[in-house]
């Protein structure tokens, strides 16, 4: 009788759809990796439409990057004595993420010091400066080398450049990117890892442990090798995701990242 009752044809046939339209959904489901200036166009969005200002998303971002580091990289699984962490900050917006990440690295008790070698003349990044310093947070005047960077750090943090990088690189950040190709501590990248195309990557280029993908991939992140990739940024309204079609995961609970 086994397979010929109506019932069970009928309730392979509901499989089969329900297999179906899991599979279809689970496509619909793919994350976008966005280009360059779809990534600008969206973060345009954010501010003129939408109504958000760019410290707000800032600290959003920051903060998650912040948390996503902690999940990869919690205090008990570093190996130097004290919980030292080098973030590296460049002179846009994700440099600016660089310095509200490494504020809350430290209120999680990590001990972060900041490289900060070209910083805008704008209130917003002269605050974020103050806020870290305020933080007791030491600055450096130049980039270590890359055997002092190993000997004293368990993790270096690149918040150099994000979506906006363009052409070769300008110094004094092509000597920065010199000496991280040659550290051997783990890297974690925001948003892209620094000197990367936005959209092509770089064979010869950085080669980071962990990418945090900030509102959505980007193209060159489906290059990234490394073992954590996390996406931050939990902020994006309901009718911008509808138009760019980001086909954005849903986020555990209240969590603000989340491991792709
Ligand atoms: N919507 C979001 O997800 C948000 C993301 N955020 C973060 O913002 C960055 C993008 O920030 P943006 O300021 O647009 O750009 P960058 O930080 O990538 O870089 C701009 C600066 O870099 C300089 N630059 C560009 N190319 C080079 C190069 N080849 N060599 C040296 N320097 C370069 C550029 O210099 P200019 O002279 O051209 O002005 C800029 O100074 C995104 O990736 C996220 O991390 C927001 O925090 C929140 C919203
Ligand atoms: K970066």
């Amino acid at each position: 009788q086994t397979g010929t009752c109506p019932l069970s044809a009928a309730a392979n046939n509901h499989k089969k759809d329900c297999n179906s339209s899991r599979a279809a959904s689970t496509m619909a489901q793919t994350i976008k990796y966005l280009g360059q200036e779809e990534a600008q166009h969206i973060d345009e969005e954010l501010f003129s439409e939408y109504g958000f200002s760019v410290d707000q998303l800032m600290e959003l971002a920051g903060f998650s990057c912040a948390t996503a580091i902690t999940r990869a990289y919690p205090l008990s699984s570093l190996v130097k004595p004290r919980p030292s962490v080098l973030v590296i900050c460049g002179p846009g917006n994700n440099g600016g993420d660089g310095l509200v990440c490494a504020r809350h690295l430290k209120l999680f008790g990590y001990e972060p010091t900041i490289l900060y070698p070209k910083r805008p003349n704008k209130p917003l990044f002269q605050g974020l400066t103050t806020q870290c310093q305020k933080m007791e947070i030491p600055f450096l005047t130049e980039m270590p080398e890359a055997k002092m960077v190993d000997q004293a750090y368990n993790l270096v943090i690149d918040a150099i450049f994000g979506f906006s990088f363009k052409g070769a690189v300008r110094e004094p950040f092509g000597s920065v990117l010199d000496v991280l190709k040659k550290t051997t501590v783990p890297l974690a990248s925001i948003d892209i890892p620094s000197g990367w195309d936005v959209e092509q990557g770089s064979a010869d280029g950085l080669q980071p442990d962990m990418l945090i993908s900030l509102t959505a991939p980007k193209k060159s992140a489906s290059m990234f090798r490394g073992r954590y990739h996390f996406l931050g940024g939990r902020f994006v309204p309901p009718g911008l995701e509808r138009k760019y079609q980001l086909n954005l995961p849903q986020y555990p609970g209240t969590d603000c990242v989340l491991q792709l």
